[in-house]
């Protein structure tokens, strides 16, 4: 699978835009603020409903727009090692156009072959990607709405009504919220509070029932990513401390009580009932879920030095690609941002080597200088980001001689690009500490 167009319309610093990728290795480069990750992120946002830079949808939208649009040409590649594939091969193949609105207000909606309007969530998981980011070091050292955005993309590629379940709680989680406060009111004011007590009541089991739901969901998705996550990571850290990822939900009576968790949590709400009143808030419920990520027991975030903390990044994200390929037997399409810059030319080349097999992969690099030429029968794609913008930019020079090895195995590819990824925690590790 390969997104062969991808096509913009004000979405954050892109009032239009349209590119042309090709299957394989495209490399998008312009100097910073150009707008690269913005098209990356697009593809991510169509890919699992969600960017990891945000948590709501709205910066994606044009500062001043009320909607922003991202249409996308898939095609249905097959991963067969040839991720170029032969012109043959290309011709039978079959496009899916993907659209996705996204609304300043109101629900993010989306078509498919210009079809009848759908949700957003409704087409999520449909082209599933993974992204490799700077930011994922957030994942350990961060607070727990960065693990519970992994999360949500993780399980909005394995889990296929996730999306759906995950928003109706937010509705049912506010709706609750709503009538806590106006108890809250109620009860400072002396007025009669019944309608509202059998409403919270009505709520209450709504909320728990798909809590439980989405808990379970989740469940499912740590314990699949758990196993790879401990073993990548030890390849990686060349055995050292042992890693564990485990799920911390808050409901966690449905860990505890199997079949039958519902009544369990309904004690434990109406036992907290004179502190969500107080403080209007739901206190429990999956929106206080987090992911517990130990080093030889002992919580991460607290215990681990920051290559740990990023070794432990790179490791669930190359576990949720690990899973989701071979869970959905697709290669996803592989979203490198920003990981060329401070490597040397060798663990450069090794990440190509990784891309050369895959059946998209999308890199952002600030200047081509970063990428190695290589003497090759697959030519990666160069994407001057400056042309698209419509700036002149002398970052693209040279772009030619660029192209991708394919001699080793692919596990070999797999485990170099593991190693050429460490050698980029290192590097963002390195610049962490010179900054701070
Ligand atoms: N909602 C928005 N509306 C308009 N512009 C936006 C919006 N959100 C972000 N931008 C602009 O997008 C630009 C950043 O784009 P992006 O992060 O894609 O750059 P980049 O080319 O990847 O840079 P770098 O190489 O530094 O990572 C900034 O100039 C920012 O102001």
């Amino acid at each position: 699978m390969y997104i062969s167009r991808l096509a913009l319309d004000h979405y954050r610093s892109w009032s239009q835009v349209v590119v042309d990728f090709v299957p394989g290795v495209n490399i998008l480069v312009g100097r910073n603020g150009l707008g690269k990750t913005n098209l990356v992120e697009a593809v991510e946002v169509l890919s699992t409903g969600t960017s990891h830079r945000v948590s709501s949808t709205l910066p994606l939208i044009e500062r001043g727009q009320p909607t922003a649009t991202i249409r996308a040409n898939v095609m249905d590649g097959r991963a067969d090692g040839n991720a170029a594939g032969d012109a043959d091969d290309r011709a039978t193949e079959q496009a899916t156009t993907y659209e996705a609105s996204i609304h300043a207000r109101g629900a993010n909606r989306a078509r498919v072959n210009s079809g009848s309007s759908v949700y957003l969530r409704d087409i999520v998981g449909s082209i599933p990607s993974v992204a490799f980011t700077p930011e994922d070091q957030r994942l350990v050292s961060g607070d727990p709405a960065s693990r519970r955005g992994f999360l949500n993309q993780a399980a909005a590629l394995l889990e296929p009504d996730y999306m759906a379940t995950l928003q109706q709680l937010t509705r049912i989680g506010r709706q609750r919220a709503a009538l806590l406060k106006q108890l809250g009111a109620a009860a400072n004011t002396g007025q009669p509070m019944d309608a509202a007590l059998s409403g919270l009541e009505i709520w209450t089991g709504q909320f728990i029932e798909t809590g439980v739901a989405l808990t379970r969901m989740r469940n499912r998705v740590v314990d699949r990513l758990a196993g790879p996550f401990s073993a990548i990571y030890a390849d990686l850290a060349g055995g050292g401390e042992p890693v564990r990822l485990t799920y911390a939900p808050s409901f966690d009576e449905v860990l505890l009580y199997g079949d039958d968790p519902h009544p369990h949590i309904s004690e434990h709400f109406q036992r907290i009932y004179p502190g969500e009143v107080a403080r209007g808030v739901n206190l429990i419920g999956p929106q206080r879920d987090d992911l517990e990520l130990t080093l030889s027991g002992c919580p991460a975030r607290e215990f681990a030095s920051n290559g740990e903390m990023w070794t432990m990044a790179l490791a669930l994200k190359m576990a949720l690609f690990r899973v989701v390929r071979e869970t959905l037997a697709i290669n996803p399409i592989v979203i490198l941002d920003d990981v060329f810059a401070q490597l040397d030319d060798h663990r450069r080349t090794q990440i190509l080597e990784f891309a050369g097999r895959q059946d998209q992969v999308l890199i952002t690099t600030a200047s081509l200088g970063d990428v190695p030429a290589l003497p090759s029968r697959e030519k990666a794609h160069v994407i001057d980001v400056g042309a698209l913008a419509g700036v002149r930019d002398g970052n693209v020079a040279g772009a030619s001689g660029i192209g991708t090895a394919s001699s080793s195995t692919d596990a070999g590819a797999d485990a170099a690009f593991a190693e050429a990824m460490a050698a980029v925690v290192r590097a963002r590790q390195r610049r962490s500490e010179e900054r701070s």
